[in-house]
């Protein structure tokens, strides 16, 4: 069963007519007629004879035949419709006006424009035969049906066309009397569809109003036909263009899209390595604190700005530079200042990019690298990571064509001609393991030391990086220094750009020195552990353990100044006191290392003064490690026992026992003279002891003015 799913609206009431029902409906009416007439026919007969009439005001027989349809009488029609809608035409005795009737002898669906207009029909014949207005409104919401079916007349502009043509003679003579909106109908494809209408206007007694509605019926449906064919032709060209559109810009992603013209860089390799980029916004002054580094390159960016200045005298300028120095010391940066200083392209390239298990690529893009910057000098071509292009630990199974890859660097760096205004500047943290064919003169011939910097340049590294942020103007960039030896300017910037995140994250408006001790504790000894629930009896005992250590180097002379002393867990440690030397120490007194050994000795006598013997703690470990290698030093290193003299000891596994046990002997000494100096200097102060490791206990972490008010006896504001 296929319904139809169209819903009339019919009294306020929906009716759905299901197919099946409808072909029964069809075939009843046309049964009955032949019965009632009681005549029986043929289907040859039935062809030529005219429909009969039985009266002058009897219905008129629509030859539907014609119209692409069986031959019906409106009677039928209506006893079609009150088949489907049993009660709608009560009104009317129709069925005693019924006569004879041709039948056409094909089954309705042979016709295949039979069910299209059989309901346009159905309308004409509900419009004019008076019947009831509810008729009138399922006919009209019949009015999809004939647009659907007829379409297929007028499918496309060809082929109407050729039906032109070939109905041209026909055309010619229903010009006359057609509108030319029914002319479209007419040039069906079916000759006798034309001629049937024209014989229906013209000879059949077809009343004068109802030619009119005919011809308004099939010019309904023929402008329809018309705007459903423009439709589909107009949605046609504009899913034409839109496919056409997304392919273009399909295409044009697909060139623009970065990531797949590097994979198409790397899996090709054919192409230049590198782009330059040009470095005017890099400059040396924004390299800070390697002022020898920028002195020695200084001359290089003259001579880039100016070659032939240097090579009218005949003198050569080293071709390649090798900078020296830890990770994150600047070494990058200050190649890019000296192609920036000298207003010149910089093509940067990694060593690692040319180190490839594919033979000749690396070596090919060294040749790409030198030939683009050839054609654009004076420029500076950087390799950084040079030990892993140019490193001695060569034809390794993991670096099969490295050889050959260096063979080229060499080569091309030969290549040129020393006033040509290529600057090659190389970068490494191992220069033992360059290959030593790239540090002989005429290669990599000078080289620059860019060391860690000192108190003062990561003072003004720290000052450099605080400047680009919100920051509280008491802070003092230079305790913040004292207390980061040995951090590179990449360790400073992350310093200051994490004091900036906590100040963020705790929603303050600047970054304090509380934010910059911050993230200095947590880079150096790992973040803090606040979740880890200290129970209060460890909590003192750390207190009076660190203050311990706070109180030794507070009275020992030689002692480093405190800078902080916390009993906040970070990382492995319960807490901690950190000193800070007043500057840099190139060198160390014996008072200072006694006094540093001393300060390791505060904590665990603290413990033992405090708590008693018994209840001494692991937590002095590492104390005694600190104190024991300074002793250990002072003795076998320094010369600074009296026993064993101005000697060093390197070996000591290789040592005489007897001398072994000489230096155990001093070691021991050393340690257990300043365990004593400690354990008198907290006896003395047990007072101050015991007022710092209360307020410890108060306030977790304080500072060197905090600690100061507290062992000066004052009150601690509260906080
Ligand atoms: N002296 C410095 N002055 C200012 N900023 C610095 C300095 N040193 C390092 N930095 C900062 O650290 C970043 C990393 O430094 P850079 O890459 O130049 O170090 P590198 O020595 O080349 O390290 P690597 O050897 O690991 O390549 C720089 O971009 C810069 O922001
Ligand atoms: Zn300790």
């Amino acid at each position: 069963l296929f319904s139809f799913g169209n819903t009339l609206q019919l009294d306020k009431r929906r009716v759905t007519i299901p197919l099946s029902h409808l072909i029964n409906a069809f075939h009843s009416p046309k049964n009955i007629s032949v019965s009632v007439s009681g005549v029986s026919v043929s289907q040859n007969q039935h062809r030529d004879v005219v429909p009969e009439h039985e009266a002058p005001s009897s219905e008129p027989s629509l030859n539907l035949k014609d119209l692409g349809l069986s031959e019906l009488k409106i009677g039928q029609i209506d006893q079609l419709v009150e088949n489907l809608l049993p009660g709608l035409c009560k009104g009317k005795n129709i069925s005693s006006r019924w006569h004879t009737s041709h039948v056409s002898a094909q089954s309705f669906f042979e016709n295949k424009y039979g069910n299209l207009d059989i309901f346009s029909t159905l309308r004409s014949s509900c419009l004019y035969g008076h019947h009831s207005r509810a008729l009138q409104s399922i006919c009209s919401d019949l009015r999809y049906w004939p647009v659907f079916i007829q379409s297929r007349g007028f499918k496309t502009l060809k082929s109407r066309t050729r039906r032109l043509q070939s109905t041209s003679e026909r055309l010619a003579e229903t010009q006359n009397i057609a509108p030319s909106f029914v002319k479209g109908f007419l040039l069906r494809d079916r000759g006798s569809d034309v001629e049937s209408l024209d014989k229906l206007m013209k000879t059949k007694n077809i009343p004068e109003a109802h030619q009119d509605a005919f011809k308004t019926g099939f010019a309904e449906g023929f402008l329809k036909a018309q705007a459903l064919t423009q439709k589909t032709n107009d949605s046609l060209r504009r899913t034409r263009l839109i496919l056409f559109i997304l392919l273009l810009l399909g295409i044009y992603g697909l060139l623009k899209n970065p990531f797949l013209s590097v994979r198409f860089r790397t899996t090709t390799g054919l192409d230049s390595a590198v782009d330059p980029v040009q470095m005017k916004n890099v400059t040396f002054e924004h390299v800070k604190g390697v002022e020898e580094a920028k002195q020695e390159l200084q001359e290089v960016v003259e001579f880039l700005k100016n070659p032939q200045k240097f090579t009218v005298l005949g003198g050569k300028l080293p071709k390649g530079i090798l900078l020296v120095g830890p990770p994150g010391t600047g070494k990058t940066l200050l190649a890019r200042a000296v192609a920036g200083e000298a207003d010149v392209p910089f093509y940067y390239a990694s060593g690692s990019e040319f180190d490839e298990m594919f033979v000749g690529v690396g070596a090919s893009r060294i040749r790409n690298l030198f030939r683009e910057a050839k054609a654009n000098a004076p420029c500076v071509i950087f390799i950084d990571e040079l030990d892993s292009v140019g490193g001695k630990r060569i034809e390794s199974p993991m670096h099969p064509y490295s050889r050959q890859t260096i063979n080229q660097l060499l080569a091309e760096m030969d290549g040129f001609k020393p006033n040509e205004g290529v600057i090659i500047i190389g970068a490494t943290n191992f220069p033992e393991a360059l290959d030593n064919a790239l540090i002989r003169p005429g290669r990599f011939d000078m080289q620059v030391t860019v060391p860690r910097p000192d108190v003062k340049g990561r003072t003004e590294i720290l000052k450099w990086y605080l400047n680009k942020i919100k920051f509280d103007q008491s802070i003092d960039p230079e305790i913040i220094a004292r207390g980061t030896v040995g951090f590179s300017g990449a360790e400073l910037e992350n310093l200051v750009n994490q004091a900036a995140l906590k100040a963020a994250v705790d929603g303050k408006e600047m970054v304090t020195m509380k934010e910059l001790e911050f993230s200095k504790d947590k880079i150096l000894m790992g973040p803090e552990r606040r979740s880890v629930e200290i129970d209060n009896k460890n909590k003192t005992i750390t207190a009076y353990h660190e203050s311990g250590h706070a109180i030794i180097a507070y009275y020992t002379k030689d002692a480093m100044p405190i800078n902080k002393a916390t009993i906040m867990p970070r990382g492995p440690t319960l807490g901690h006191v950190s000193l800070l030397p007043e500057n840099d120490r190139w060198n160390e007194t014996r008072a200072q290392l006694l006094a540093q050994m001393d300060v390791s000795m505060g904590g665990r006598v603290a413990e033992e003064l405090i708590f008693g013997t018994d209840h001494i703690t692991t937590g002095a470990s590492s104390d005694f490690d600190n104190a024991t290698k300074i002793a250990k030093r002072m003795v076998t290193k320094f010369g600074m026992s009296e026993k064993l003299g101005v000697m060093t000891y390197s070996d000591t596994g290789k040592l005489s026992p007897e001398t072994q046990s000489a230096i155990e002997q001093e070691i021991r000494i050393l340690l257990r003279d300043s365990y004593e100096r400690a354990k008198h200097i907290l006896k003395t102060h047990a007072k101050e002891h015991k007022n710092l490791a209360e307020a410890l206990l108060t306030y977790e972490t304080l500072d060197a003015k905090e600690i100061q008010i507290v062992l000066e006896g004052k009150k601690l504001e509260v906080r």
